[in-house]
């Protein structure tokens, strides 16, 4: 039972990867971002080179270079630092294990490969196994996506006897409205696997099912009210828990009616944050201002009223 004594849960905040004017990587707004995100947001681990943070329309050079700078900025402020390493193929995302082990990364994650997609539980294991391998002391998990990846092989089937294969196989990160599955997730796992839910606007249902953490864009800029709706939870108190999940389901549905892309989710950030975290790099489309103003605009009456 490896790695029993640094669970992570509670709320942990899927970064966007800053970039200048001119579409390059901006390191210089790491440092800032984590500041902001703990003294502003309280939330204190984060999950860097993942959907949000557009890994996919990075370089893997760019991909280290990012890496290190998270790494190396939240020493002493944050918990823990999850570096997502996977790619469309074996290698580099072995390359990005066998780096983040050696810039000393709390732990990987890795989603499914969605080129060619593994049609089986058993060659998505093998295929996460052959990149935990080259970090083995790294806790591992599994990042699930299906709505993006199409991969949508029942996690709780991915999870049978995955630590005979996997010894540091740690949790998962579950982005799927199926409930169903993430129960049996929850009700299958011994006690040293961290479960953390990745839809947030229904984050108070996973809780009720066992989740022990959370996984997200917008804890970028609402993790001090999710904070308060765990810590109501926590408490008993689902009447006030529920009202701060309806408030982030009410900013939700109007962004989503708006669209909402990592464009726009990033523009949006830049708006309340005032961090300057430039554009997405393409084929995300910029996102056009008022779009974003008036989303932001939305989340000042959300804040307003919690
Ligand atoms: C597809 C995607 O990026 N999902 C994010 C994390 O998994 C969520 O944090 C969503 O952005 C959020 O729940 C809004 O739908
Ligand atoms: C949202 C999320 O967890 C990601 O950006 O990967």
């Amino acid at each position: 039972m490896a790695f029993v004594d640094n669970k992570l849960a509670g709320l942990v905040a899927a970064t966007f990867t800053p970039f200048t004017s001119q579409g390059e990587i901006n390191l210089t707004e790491i440092g800032p971002y984590i500041n902001y995100l703990v003294e502003k947001q309280g939330v204190k681990n984060i999950f860097v080179n993942g959907t949000t943070g557009e890994s996919m329309s990075l370089s893997v050079a760019e991909r280290k270079i990012l890496a290190d700078e998270w790494c190396g900025k939240a020493r002493g402020k944050m918990d823990q630092v999850i570096v997502h390493v996977g790619c469309m193929n074996l290698k580099e995302s072995q390359e990005l294990a066998r780096h983040a082990a050696q810039i000393g990364a709390s732990g990987i994650a890795v989603i499914a490969p969605s080129f060619y997609k593994p049609s089986t539980a058993d060659v998505l294991r093998t295929f996460l196994k052959e990149i935990a391998a080259v970090a083995p002391t790294l806790p591992f998990y599994y990042y699930h996506l299906p709505a993006v990846t199409g991969v949508n092989i029942p996690v709780r089937e991915v999870l049978q006897n995955i630590e005979e294969l996997i010894p540091s196989f740690s949790g998962v990160k579950f982005s799927s409205s199926d409930l169903m599955d993430f129960g049996q997730c929850v009700s299958h796992s011994p006690p040293h696997w961290s479960l953390l839910y990745g839809v947030d606007e229904q984050l108070l249902a996973a809780l009720a099912l066992g989740a022990h953490g959370a996984v997200g864009s917008t804890y970028n800029y609402v993790g001090r009210h999710i904070n308060n709706l765990i810590s109501a939870f926590n408490s008993g108190d689902l009447i006030e828990a529920r009202s701060i999940q309806f408030k982030l389901q009410e900013l939700l549905s109007h962004a989503f009616k708006l669209g909402f892309d990592v464009g726009v989710n990033k523009q949006l950030m830049v708006e309340l944050s005032g961090l300057p975290l430039g554009p997405p790099r393409l084929p995300v489309r910029p996102c056009p201002l008022p779009q974003a103003q008036e989303i932001a605009q939305k989340y000042h009456n959300f804040v307003l009223h919690i």
